[in-house]
């Protein structure tokens, strides 16, 4: 694999299925890392939770051409960031799917997280293809099966996995904290919002 770092790799699982390509992104993942990090207008968002609210244990944005509901909220998309565009463009290409929004995470240490869900939102469609960048500080992604089965993933700076299939129905993920990491980490979830029920 030399410089580029692992290649692209299917993963076939129960009601799903995963592409896991660790070095996608590794000629350019320090300038996106930098750019992203700087120039995404990054905001601490609320979460409702039994009743209460609380501020997410990450910083967030939403981008693209749609509205989004997204944990009982609406949010108003940012306008396209050229490099977001960009990447946007790649990540078509090299899917054959359009996308026309896309979830920037910024988890700013191990401290920062994101817990059980699937991304099952009606907005999105029944069986959603959703292509996630991570830059910046490696961290685990756990997969569970509703059956019981459990995965696990090291999401590495520079690599994309698209989750793809009835993943959505069948698996839940999360980001979870991990001691020790100090390094902050920015993931983007590109994802095609269908024109039905979309909220200008
Ligand atoms: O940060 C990650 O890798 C996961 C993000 C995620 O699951 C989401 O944005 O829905
Ligand atoms: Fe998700």
């Amino acid at each position: 694999m030399g410089l580029w770092g692992g290649a692209p790799e299917w993963i076939e699982l129960s009601g799903g299925r995963l592409l896991w390509w660790p070095g996608a992104f590794a000629a350019e993942a320090d300038a996106w890392l930098a750019q992203l990090g700087r120039e995404i207008p990054w905001r601490q968002h609320r979460l409702r939770l039994f009743g209460r609210e609380l501020d997410e244990p990450r910083l967030s944005c939403w981008m693209g051409e749609a509205a989004y509901r997204y944990s009982g909220r609406t949010r108003a998309p940012e306008p396209w960031h050229p490099l977001v565009a960009e990447m946007r463009r790649r990540l078509e290409a090299l899917c054959e799917r359009p996308f026309n929004g896309v979830l920037l995470n910024l988890y700013r240490d191990g401290r920062d997280s994101m817990g059980w869900h699937a991304d099952d939102e009606p907005e999105l469609g029944p069986d959603p293809l959703i292509a996630s960048v991570s830059l910046g500080a490696g961290r685990r992604f756990l997969l569970r099966h509703g059956g019981g089965e459990r995965r696990e993933l090291m999401l590495d700076h520079g690599s994309l996995l698209v989750m793809a299939g009835e993943m959505q129905h069948h698996w839940q993920h999360a980001l979870p904290r991990m001691a020790g990491v100090t390094e902050a980490r920015i993931n983007l979830t590109f994802r095609y919002l269908p024109p039905q029920g979309r909220e200008e």
